[in-house]
């Protein structure tokens, strides 16, 4: 499907950059598949890691990786791929300012800066969505809608967020705005819904702090319910403008069948869904289990989850918002019992309580859902190690383009004989030192919904600003802000070894993205 690119396609892209003309470009897209040449974005944008690759070797790069990673397990599964790997984003979202030259650009951010890659239709995100974006920035000069402007702070949009319900077609589009007020605002909705009557909700999301997070806290709905609905493996699911849902649904409806397959409820099971979300894999296995039990840290996706489990009249289950570590440290300490633990923790994995938790209530399967590869190796490694062992390894690409893969691993407890708890603390504690080892990729996919309560790693927040703003900053100046902040730099952090030593100082913009990062993360 894909070759390299074609030597005429980067002779023109030089011409046309040449000219500054970044913006006047009308890339023919279905062309460039027909002839599978390498997207004409892919050198600017950075959001595709696999660009020029035929997708049966990125899938076979996929295998040979996690192949590598899970030896020490067992053997895995061939990964499942997609048919058509082409726009499956059902979450598309697109920054928008003005350029040098006066236009409108929304798109991308370019890696590692702040200017727009204007991207028209992008070869992974849905094409309806890309479509609606397209019309919202051919709309604007008609009804004098300014994008904002980072630097000057005018103008009024930032972001347009969309996202389309895969099974039942219904469309969300936010509108993130420095300011509540959209000028006519009713016309706008008619004329934007005239073109695309699948638009089933309008909501302006307020966002009018200095930050370079998309959704500020705010929703203003305009038309329609301010959610949309979609049905996952025979459950209908809200997603609110913030709740965290997988981005690729077609994908996600066989990991997540593949997970309640591998835990082979009978329906006499206690079951965990850990770190729930929205209640999806937790509810959709509760027709064979005699109880679920979510927990998830965040509030908005417990309330979505309590509203899921109503609109699906499922009443054997019970939703938690708590820290899932903590919440199964009390059950442990309870006495309390578990068959199975289903946990999709975000791409950090898990951590000591959890996992610690998770060997003395002795649950006979645990099915771990992981999007994070190194995460999972780390964590398997200390199941493994306290009486689990590996049965299934599935890979699952839901992100065609990227190097990103997502993992079913079933684990049964082994014939290893009982666990020896104060060898297991002193193990944790090993472990804890090899965790930061590990190196970890951040996806927003993760974060949208994270608060983790005052606690994050310099490297988490390092992956986080990178993310969210594109800056890389040093464990010195995160050390610099906490103690601008009267917060403990912490006994791993290495400071100069003479105070008085000349150490570089943080810039404003950087500060401003680790405070979102404290923010974030609940530090502050
Ligand atoms: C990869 S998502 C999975 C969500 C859900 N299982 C799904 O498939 O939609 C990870 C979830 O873990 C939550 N989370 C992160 N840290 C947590 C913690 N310490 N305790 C409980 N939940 C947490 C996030 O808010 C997010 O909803």
């Amino acid at each position: 499907m894909q070759i390299g690119q074609k030597k005429t396609t980067g002779q023109k892209m030089k011409k046309e950059r040449n000219r500054g003309r970044e913006t006047d470009r009308k890339p023919n897209i279905s062309q460039i598949q027909k002839t599978g040449e390498h997207c004409i974005y892919a050198k600017r944008c950075g959001g595709c890691d696999y660009q020029g690759i035929l997708y049966s070797q990125q899938l076979s790069k996929k295998q040979s990786y996690m192949r590598k990673l899970m030896e020490p397990f067992g053997k895995i599964n061939p990964i499942i791929g997609m048919d058509d790997p082409y726009h499956y984003r059902h979450k598309v979202q697109a920054a928008f300012s003005c350029n040098k030259r006066g236009h409108i650009v929304a798109g991308v951010y370019e890696k590692h800066s702040h200017d727009i890659v204007d991207v028209e239709q992008c070869q992974i995100e849905d094409a309806q969505a890309d479509a609606i974006i397209r019309e919202i920035k051919n709309m604007m000069r008609s009804f004098r809608i300014r994008a904002y402007d980072e630097d000057t702070g005018y103008g009024l949009l930032r972001h347009v967020l969309v996202r389309k319900g895969y099974h039942s077609g219904q469309i969300m589009v936010v509108l993130v705005l420095v300011s509540p007020i959209l000028p006519s605002k009713n016309n706008f909705v008619k004329a934007l819904r005239k073109k695309f009557p699948e638009i089933s909700t309008v909501v302006i999301n307020v966002n009018d702090r200095k930050t370079s997070m998309v959704l500020g806290e705010r929703n203003i709905t305009v038309y329609g319910k301010g959610f949309i609905e979609d049905e996952l493996c025979g459950c209908t699911f809200r997603i609110s403008p913030t709740s965290f849902y997988q981005v690729n649904p077609q994908q996600t409806e066989k990991l997540y069948r593949k997970a309640i397959s591998c835990a082979k409820l009978t329906g006499k099971e206690t079951v965990i869904d850990a770190y729930c979300g929205t209640g999806t894999i937790g509810l959709i296995a509760s027709s064979r289990a005699k109880h679920v039990i979510g927990v998830e840290l965040n509030r908005d996706a417990i309330k979505d989850a309590i509203s899921n489990a109503k609109r699906n009249h499922i009443h054997n289950v019970t939703f938690y918002n708590e820290d899932a570590g903590q919440f199964m440290v009390e059950m442990a300490e309870k006495g309390e019992h578990a068959d199975v633990v289903i946990m999709d923790p975000p791409r950090t994995g898990s951590d000591e309580a959890f996992l610690s938790s998770v060997v003395r209530l002795a649950p006979n399967k645990v099915v771990y859902v992981s999007c994070g590869p190194e995460t999972l190796a780390r964590d398997l490694k200390y199941l493994t190690k306290h009486g689990y062992r590996m049965k299934e390894c599935t890979p699952f690409d839901l992100f065609p383009f990227t190097k990103h893969v997502e993992t079913v691993v079933l684990l049964s407890k082994g014939a290893k004989g009982p666990v020896d708890l104060c060898s297991a603390r002193t193990e944790v504690e090993r472990r804890m030192a090899d965790s930061r080892k590990v190196k970890v990729d951040f996806s927003l996919e993760d974060m949208d919904l994270s608060e983790f309560k005052g606690k994050a790693t310099y490297e988490q927040i390092k992956a986080y600003v990178l993310e969210k703003t594109g800056l890389k900053v040093s464990s010195l100046y995160i050390a610099q802000i906490k103690k601008k902040c009267g917060l403990d730099v912490g006994e791993n952090f290495n400071p100069a070894k003479s105070e008085n030593a000349r150490q570089p100082q943080c810039t404003p913009e950087k500060e401003d993205a680790i405070m979102q990062a404290f923010r974030h993360f609940g530090i502050i």
